[in-house]
């Protein structure tokens, strides 16, 4: 499996099973999504996104349990970017499989492992710092490793958003002094390696933005 990137901002993402699973997927798409949550009971109904990326943002919960035909009138009525089947039984999990493959609406099934039919996508464990990311998958194999390993590289991470805020403004500016690409690509490259350039991001931006770009200028012009 190869991880791609989705941006659900304004889109609405349907979810099935309100139980810690499917909340907890609710919670990861709220995040920038429309989240309806259909389920008999939901178990985080005082779930807030705490980074809200669109105004529509949010999880609206409707109390039901639709046998897999009524699965299949929700997918129609909602026409959501992607289903989560995470209810506790088989049969309405398929449903949910089979009417958002009807309609060529991504599905991501919570009860299952292993290889997957175009379309059908894995969650994985995500660690985030601003616009950066890093993603974490087991290919099913052992989802609590993902956990724990996101864990881990959460601490990596301190720090990445700001930088690539930091470069993202800087390139901006290499790009209109029209400074030759090898130039840019080895300024960029020794502001990655100064670690004072990273000390100062969380603390002083604007001291960081200073020390980067006289880390850039010191680059010397030939760099071939
Ligand atoms: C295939 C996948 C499909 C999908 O859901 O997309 C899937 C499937 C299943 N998970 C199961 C169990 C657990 N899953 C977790 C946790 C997470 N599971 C997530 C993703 C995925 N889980 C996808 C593969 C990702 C990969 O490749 O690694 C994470 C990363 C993302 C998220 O869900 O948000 C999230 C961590 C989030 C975080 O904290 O960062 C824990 C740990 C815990 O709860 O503490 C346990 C209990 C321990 C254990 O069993 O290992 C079971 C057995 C159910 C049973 O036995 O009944 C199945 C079904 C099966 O295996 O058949
Ligand atoms: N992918 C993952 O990370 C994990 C997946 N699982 C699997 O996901 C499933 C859900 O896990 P939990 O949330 O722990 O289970 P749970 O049993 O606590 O929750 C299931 C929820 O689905 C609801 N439900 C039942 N029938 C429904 C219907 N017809 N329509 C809508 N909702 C309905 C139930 O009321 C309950 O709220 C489990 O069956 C398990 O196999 C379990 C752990 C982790």
């Amino acid at each position: 499996m190869i991880p791609l990137l989705h941006d659900f901002t304004g889109e609405t993402v349907l979810v099935f099973g309100g139980g810690p699973v499917g909340a907890r997927k609710a919670r990861r798409f709220a995040e920038e999504a429309r989240v309806l949550v259909v389920s008999p009971e939901f178990c985080d109904r005082s779930f807030e996104p705490s980074e809200r990326r669109h105004p529509d943002a949010g999880v609206e919960f409707v109390r039901d349990a639709p046998d897999p035909e009524g699965v299949e009138g929700y997918v129609e009525r909602v026409g959501p970017a992607l289903v989560v089947a995470a209810t506790d039984s088989a049969a309405v999990n398929e449903a949910a499989v089979e009417a958002a493959r009807e309609r060529g609406t991504l599905v991501n099934r919570a009860d299952e492992h292993g290889g997957r039919e175009a379309g059908s996508v894995v969650v994985p464990a995500t660690v985030r710092d601003g616009s950066v990311l890093a993603a974490v998958a087991t290919g099913g194999r052992a989802p609590a490793l993902s956990k724990h390993l996101r864990e881990r590289i959460e601490s990596d991470l301190e720090g990445a958003g700001a930088m690539a805020d930091l470069l993202g403004e800087l390139r901006e500016g290499f790009q209109r002094t029209e400074m030759p690409p090898e130039r840019r690509r080895a300024a960029v490259r020794a502001i990655l390696r100064d670690d004072s350039v990273w000390k100062h991001l969380g603390t002083d931006g604007a001291k960081a933005r200073r020390l980067a770009e006289d880390v850039a200028a010191d680059v010397p012009g030939d760099t071939s």
